[in-house]
């Protein structure tokens, strides 16, 4: 941590110095390593390496304008290679675009959003626009992305290219470099799912070995019959020191077993040699100096959570003792497993390979082993086992998507034949293969917890790398730019001025920095899924890819190593200091296997140790700023909280749009229901107001030939009136069973309902003469008003009034205003206590009747008999004067027993005072409804003229008003 802050100092100087005056030229520096240098004894070397002088990338090997002076040593790998930088051994990086194609169980995309143009060129258009590239109405975002773009590459491979012409074009260039004795760097970039692990490792098919294990066939077909003895092993960049007699032999087998059965099965389920991707061989073999002979050293690093680990850390190293063991503390957990994080390091000052020892020796990670390897197949199972390791220390995710960077060194150590005493004599290159882990689009997948954890840190590391691409551009811009000055030949004042590369920001670049600071060629792979969604983080992708294609590195031979006197141990280089506390994490792996479906592991990362040797460091580092240093520390910090500040506003958005989705979805299921219930009560109603009314009309007599028993004989009427002898239609109901007696016996109740078809609403009573009469009829008979009124309560006044409009045409509702036109009615005249009741009553049977009939679409055949039954009678009503059913109210007298009653009462009698005119359109009236009912017309004339003369005979002529009548 120390170390790194310091390192934050000097770059953070640096950065600072923008006025600083222009020195006077000097001759430009020697640059770094050539064998002839590389021989001048250690101690020398370190006596005249700088302390001030930092591996500063801006000024170094690659960048430097002074590096022109020297001629770099062209391969055959190199004569190829396109465009030139400022420097004649400079070059951009490459960038080559690899689009993935469409797989079967995805789902269908209408049209992918990239189009390519050219071999080197695509367009890049927003799915969400239209052809004009106006936003679809569908799909408005606020996105600073531009709709289409054309974006160029280095080379762009369409869908169907397969795996063998990928290698060829993309790394086998790099390999040829390699061994050579050139470094060089490939690493595939893109969003999650678009193809970089399939680059980079391959597929499950026979044929879609990735570029990685067809790197180590290529390497291993054509060192075939030069492997050295393995005497001399590499440690950190440059160095290389005598091997372990113990390790000296190549490892000869991998496996995966364990001192933990469980685990073992948990690793063995995943591990199998049958991978085709082991089995296949690329035929390829480069043709090479056969003076040379060759080590091949394997090193497998993981970066997650800002961490490094070594994935092969566990591996038993010589003959008989290839096992891997992932470490586990004893009498623990089973399945409690630790790991330790690496440090990076500056390498020491011996390891500086400048002439003059002023130049850096690059940066390591302490504590990364290296396995010799001698085969293609041994070097494929160390990687598998690697992969497996990436998988068992990461989690259920990490079996679907990288959620850590992977990184692959070869290292090739080559010696003359004819030196091999001579370990001067030995060149160290190195090629490192990166499967990065996938930009994580947090907002689309709603990670939570360690997963924002992780996706923060891939995220910032990314985010770092682009901006180390940015400013070594932008540096590299105002380099050339000062070089086109005629006659300049200084640059050591513009150097001051540059920028900072933020490498040591992120543990990912700062473990790569030496390839991006001139340490050999970069190539980088895009990866690109074109049916995806992710049409921003794409495009942000591309743009990264163009920045780095104006990103110059150098293509200088790897140095020649330092030789150590005396060997180290591996990992001994640091030694232990204090550390953190180991933070645990649970792991859930999936199993197809049998006995189990899932291992859970529990796994402790340990930090990394700030070794003793760390004072090493101090040498290359310039004086502290701590004031800029904190100020660089925090623009850090409030980076990555911003950014988690934005992850997280990106996931409460989306998890509130679900939450009120939810609740409207909620509401609207019980409204639906609500308003099902309503429907259904509604029907229900209206079934039983319809009943009631046809069984009222059936009893009555006017549906049917039923009506003859109901309907009053007027003869009888009139003769029981004066007689006294009882209703013969009353007996006859009696006879028959329909007439409760007592009823009859009490006479009229003014408190039952009349007839619900007297008056069609409480603003519009009428008083029907004959419905009313048969009402009060049936309410004896049946004795089931009780039922009626109950459902008579449930009316609402309102509603009468739509029934106004709707029957207006054959019925005008009576009102005050019409008193002068209306019918002189037929009354009988009874108590004013009774009459009120009664009249209030009919009110709300109308009521119901109205509404019930207002009700579209619910009018049966037989409901419409019978309103319009209702209407013929309601033709004929006698309405009351003035609607309130006062004193004077007419009301006809239901039976004999009813007028005695009456009559007992003090009432007025049966009187009737008709108007001129008035009897003849009662009887016409009642003519019309008696031809389309049962009731003959002898009946009704017969009724008609005792009534008449009832009236006449009347003398009291009181209270007799005048009623209105329909027009
Ligand atoms: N060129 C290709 N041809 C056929 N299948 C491919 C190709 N590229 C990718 N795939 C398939 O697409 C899927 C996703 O690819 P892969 O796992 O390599 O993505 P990734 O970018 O590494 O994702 P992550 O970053 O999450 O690890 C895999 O099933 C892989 O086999």
């Amino acid at each position: 941590m120390a170390s790194r802050a310091k390192v934050g100092a000097t770059t953070t100087r640096a950065s600072s110095r923008t006025k600083t005056p222009v020195p006077p030229p000097s001759p430009p520096p020697a640059i770094k390593g050539t064998r002839s240098r590389i021989t001048k004894p250690a101690t020398q070397k370190a006596a005249t390496a700088s302390k001030t002088t930092a591996r500063n990338p801006l000024a170094s090997r690659g960048n430097s304008p002074d590096a022109k002076a020297a001629p770099a040593k062209k391969t055959a790998g190199t004569q190829s290679r396109v465009a030139k930088g400022p420097n004649a051994e400079q070059e951009p990086i490459m960038a080559y675009l690899r689009i993935r194609p469409q797989l079967g169980d995805e789902e269908p995309m209408s049209m992918p959003y990239l189009d390519p143009l050219s071999d080197t060129s695509v367009r890049m258009s927003d799915p969400s626009n239209d052809s004009q590239g106006n936003p679809s109405r569908a799909r408005y975002r606020a996105s600073t992305v531009a709709p289409s773009s054309i974006y160029k590459f280095s080379h762009v491979f369409l869908p169907a290219t397969d795996q063998a012409g990928f290698f060829t074009k993309t790394t086998l260039p790099l390999v040829r470099d390699l061994l050579d004795g050139q470094n060089g760097l490939l690493f595939a970039y893109g969003v999650t799912n678009s193809g970089k692990t399939y680059t980079i490792q391959g597929g499950n098919e026979p044929d879609s070995a990735g570029i990685l294990p067809r790197t180590l066939d290529v390497i291993f077909n054509s060192v075939d019959g030069l492997h050295s003895d393995g005497r001399y092993r590499p440690v950190r960049l440059y160095g290389v020191e005598a091997a372990d007699p113990t390790d000296s032999s190549a490892l000869m087998d991998v496996d995966v077993s364990t001192s933990e059965p469980a685990l073992a099965e948990v690793l063995a389920e995943h591990y199998s040699n049958t991978d085709p991707s082991d089995v296949y061989t690329d035929p390829t073999v480069l043709k090479l100096d056969r003076n040379y002979e060759y080590s091949i050293w394997l090193s497998y690093a993981e970066v997650y959570n800002e961490k490094i680990y070594d994935l092969l850390a566990s591996v038993n190293e010589g003959p008989g003792s290839t096992s891997s063991q992932i470490p586990r503390p004893a009498a623990a957990h089973p399945l409690l497993l630790t790991r330790k994080a690496l440090t990076v390091k500056p390498s020491p000052v011996i390891d500086a390979v400048d002439e003059s020892g002023s130049g850096s020796a690059g940066k390591y990670i302490a504590g990364l082993r290296h396995f010799r390897v001698t085969s293609s197949s041994q070097a494929k199972s160390l990687i598998k086992l690697g992969q497996l390791h990436r998988r068992v220390f990461g989690t259920l995710a990490n079996s679907q998507s990288s959620r850590s960077h992977g990184l692959v060194t070869i290292k090739v150590l080559r010696g003359h034949r004819g030196e091999r005493n001579d370990p001067s004599s030995l060149q160290i290159s190195r090629l490192t293969l990166v499967d990065l882990a996938g930009s994580e689009r947090t907002k689309h997948t709603q990670t939570t917890g360690d997963r924002l954890k992780e996706a923060g840190n891939i995220n910032k590391s990314l985010m770092v790398l682009g901006q180390c691409m940015e400013v070594m551009r932008s540096n590299q811009k105002r380099l050339a730019q000062s070089l086109a000055n005629p006659g300049r030949t200084d640059t050591r004042d513009v150097k001051k001025a540059l920028a900072v590369v933020p490498f040591r920001h992120s543990k990912l670049t700062e473990v790569l920095m030496d390839y991006f600071a001139g340490d050999g060629r970069v190539v980088m792979i895009v990866n690109v899924n074109p049916y995806d969604t992710g049409f921003d983080e794409n495009s942000h992708v591309m743009k990264f890819s163009a920045l780095a294609r104006e990103v110059y590195t150098a293509t200088n031979n790897a140095p020649v190593p330092r030789i150590l006197a005396s060997p180290t141990k591996p990992g001994a280089t640091s030694k232990p200091g204090p550390s953190a506390l180991p933070i645990a994490r649970k792991v859930t792996i999936p199993l197809s296997g049998k006995k189990i479906s899932e291992a859970h592991l529990e796994i402790f990362e340990e930090d990394e140790e700030i070794g003793q040797d760390d004072n090493e460091d101090e040498d290359d580092d310039e004086p502290i700023n701590p004031l800029v240093d904190a100020l660089f520390d925090e623009i850090e910090e409030l980076r990555l909280r911003l950014y988690e500040a934005e992850l997280r506003c990106a996931i409460v958005e989306a998890e509130t749009r679900e939450e009120v989705m939810k609740e409207m979805e909620d509401r609207m299921r019980v409204m639906e229901k609500m308003y099902a219930r309503r429907l259904m009560s509604e029907v229900e109603r209206n079934e039983m107001k319809m009943d009631a009314k046809i069984d009222m009309l059936h009893q009555a007599g006017l549906l049917g030939t039923s009506l003859k028993r109901t309907v009053m004989d007027p003869s009888e009427l009139d003769s029981s009136d004066e007689t006294g002898e009882d209703d013969p239609v009353e007996d006859t109901n009696a006879d028959q069973g329909l007439i409760d007696t007592s009823d009859d016996e009490t006479g009229f109740d003014a408190e039952r309902s009349p007839s619900p078809l007297a008056g069609k609403s409480r603003g519009t009573p009428t008083c029907d003469l004959a419905s009313r009469q048969l009402v009060h009829e049936e309410m004896d008979v049946t004795g089931s008003e009780s039922e009626v009124e109950r459902s008579i309560v449930l009316d609402n006044a309102p509603e009468g009034e739509e029934v106004e409009g709707e029957e207006g045409e054959e019925e005008e509702p009576c009102s005050e205003d019409d008193d002068e036109d209306d019918y002189v009615p037929l009354v009988a005249a009874k108590s004013s206590r009774k009459s009120q009741t009664a009249n209030a009553e009919p009110k709300s049977i109308s009521s119901k009747r109205t509404e019930s009939s207002t009700k579209p679409g619910r009018r049966s055949t037989r409901t419409k008999n019978s309103l319009s039954l209702e209407q013929k009678m309601a033709d004929l009503s006698i309405l009351s004067g003035d609607g309130t059913g006062a004193d004077d109210s007419a009301i006809i007298v239901p039976n004999k027993k009813a007028r005695q009653a009456a009559a007992a009462l003090g009432g007025p009698s049966v009187e009737y005072v008709p108007r001129k005119g008035e009897v003849d359109t009662v009887k016409k009236k009642k003519r019309q409804l008696t031809s389309k009912a049962v009731v003959t017309e002898e009946q009704m004339e017969r009724v008609v003229g005792a009534v008449e003369q009832r009236v006449l005979r009347s003398e009291s002529g009181k209270n007799i008003r005048r009623m209105g009548r329909p027009s």
